[in-house]
């Protein structure tokens, strides 16, 4: 078993996450950001690769006092589980998803990381060792629904989301499509990572909702089950 899995993702109207350089772009307006907020606080936990920690430094807290006070009154913690994507724990200590906000982290690591970092890692956040070389995706998802996470949002960024998709591990993709192109062939999209090469293959999404927001389209999408 392994909890229902969402991606959320901004991306640019030529469908970049981030520019060349990897440096967080605000593609997002006001009402998605809240948008964003809400489905954040709906959810158990909240997941994101090695790649958007060393690039954003995110603290993936739920920013609305009202909706941290609905969660408390659930008697939920504050903010969803934090979990980070990491092979080789090469998260530093000092990241803000480390220490921003109160609750539960999980750094998740294969066996090439150095048990030294993870000692010093288990002061921070809970540590589960999942693969060989990379993370066990499908392995590290039935572990945090053994430990109660019902529904993960994914936040990114486009390697990680590349590699859940490959791997028949995504229930629902929502996209906010903003109103700047940033081009560059080197500049992340939704899905990255080596891709997939034969139709049969590829993901298959039923269109559930697309909308205006702000001065873009959130489109939402159901994944066909394989
Ligand atoms: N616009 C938006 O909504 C968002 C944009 N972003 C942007 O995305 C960019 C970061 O994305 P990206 O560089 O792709 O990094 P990711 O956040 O997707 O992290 C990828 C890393 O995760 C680690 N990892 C461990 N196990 C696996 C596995 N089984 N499959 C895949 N990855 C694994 C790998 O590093 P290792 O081998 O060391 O473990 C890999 O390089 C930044 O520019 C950020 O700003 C990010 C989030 C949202
Ligand atoms: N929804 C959305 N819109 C954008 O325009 C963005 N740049 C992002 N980025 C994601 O948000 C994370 C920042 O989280 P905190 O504010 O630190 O809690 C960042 O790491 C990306 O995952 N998202």
């Amino acid at each position: 078993m392994r909890p229902f899995v969402f991606v959320n993702i901004a991306m640019s109207a030529d469908g970049k996450i981030s520019t060349r350089e990897r440096r967080q772009v605000r593609i997002s307006g006001k009402e998605d950001f809240s948008r964003v907020d809400r489905i954040k606080a709906e959810s158990d936990a909240i997941m994101v690769g090695i790649g958007t920690v060393l690039a954003d430094n995110p603290s993936l807290t739920v920013k609305s006092p009202d909706l941290r006070a609905e969660r408390r009154a659930a008697g939920r913690d504050e903010h969803p589980i934090r979990v980070v994507v990491d092979s080789r724990g090469r998260i530093p200590l000092d990241s803000d998803i480390l220490h921003k906000g109160t609750g539960r982290r999980i750094v998740a690591v294969s066996k090439q990381a150095p048990p030294e970092k993870l000692e010093a890692l288990e002061e921070y956040a809970t540590v589960i060792v999942a693969g060989e070389e990379t993370v066990d995706l499908t392995a590290l998802l039935e572990e945090l629904h053994r430990r109660g996470v019902g529904r993960l949002m994914v936040e990114g960024g486009g390697t990680l989301i590349g590699a859940l998709f490959a791997r028949g591990l995504v229930d629902e993709l929502q996209t906010f499509v903003g109103n700047i192109v940033i081009g560059g062939e080197d500049a992340p999209t939704p899905a990255d990572g080596p891709g997939l090469l034969r139709e049969e293959d590829f993901p298959r999404l039923r269109l559930t909702e697309a909308v205006r927001l702000d001065e873009g389209l959130l489109i939402r999408w159901g994944v066909e089950k394989r």
